[in-house]
């Protein structure tokens, strides 16, 4: 496994080492060692899967709110998808800034989404998958979102989007959260 920090703090792409012969290939997708020696997150309880039917299908943006914060791992297991991160935490050199990564069925590439991130994916063909690895158990009461166009953030989803859930398409404009007073 590579690890390559991205432009956002603490967000990794992870590219599998490949082991190419006769048969085929085989690369290792999540080891505890080497996540731990990269300083990253090994645990995760939950193993979520999703399926497109359509290209132009926007999931996102999504974050669960502290103590239920967040870290995924995110793979693309059939066709490709446009995967787009924003880093929430105000403490954070990239604060409110976005970053997109093309994860596909044949790159095996994987996103590190840390906490405090808000995350979501467009996909680029019909029939596409999407499998992430969780490392807090599904908390509705603490979920929140971002809207996908909302201009606080100017992403650029590179593709039309044509079907998105009313959850999604109803986020509200972004809000910075309120300073705690010392
Ligand atoms: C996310 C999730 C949903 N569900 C249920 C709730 C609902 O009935 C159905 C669909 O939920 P949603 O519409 O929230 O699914 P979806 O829009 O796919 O939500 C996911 O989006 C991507 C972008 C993420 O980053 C994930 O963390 C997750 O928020 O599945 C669970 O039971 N467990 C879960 O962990």
């Amino acid at each position: 496994m590579h690890f390559h920090p991205t432009s956002l703090t603490d967000a990794v792409l992870l590219t599998p080492d490949m082991h190419d012969d006769a048969r085929g290939h085989f690369a290792r997708l999540f080891c505890e060692t080497e996540m731990a020696n990269a300083g990253l997150e090994t645990r995760f309880p939950q193993h979520n899967h999703s399926f497109n039917h359509r290209k132009g299908t926007l999931r996102g943006m999504h974050f669960q709110r502290s103590p239920h914060a967040e870290v995924k791992v995110v793979r693309c297991t059939r066709g490709a998808i446009r995967d787009v991160i924003v880093d929430l935490r105000p403490d954070s050199p990239s604060y409110m800034r976005w970053d997109a990564f093309e994860l596909t069925e044949d790159n095996g590439h994987q996103l590190y989404v840390p906490r405090g991130f808000a995350h979501g994916y467009l996909t680029l063909l019909d029939a596409s998958a999407v499998a992430y690895l969780v490392s807090t158990p599904y908390t509705p009461a603490a979920e929140g979102g971002v809207r996908w166009n909302d201009p606080a953030f100017g992403i650029d989803w590179g593709s039309e989007i044509v079907e998105i859930s009313d959850k999604d398409a109803g986020w509200p404009d972004y809000k910075a959260p309120h300073k705690e007073q010392d």
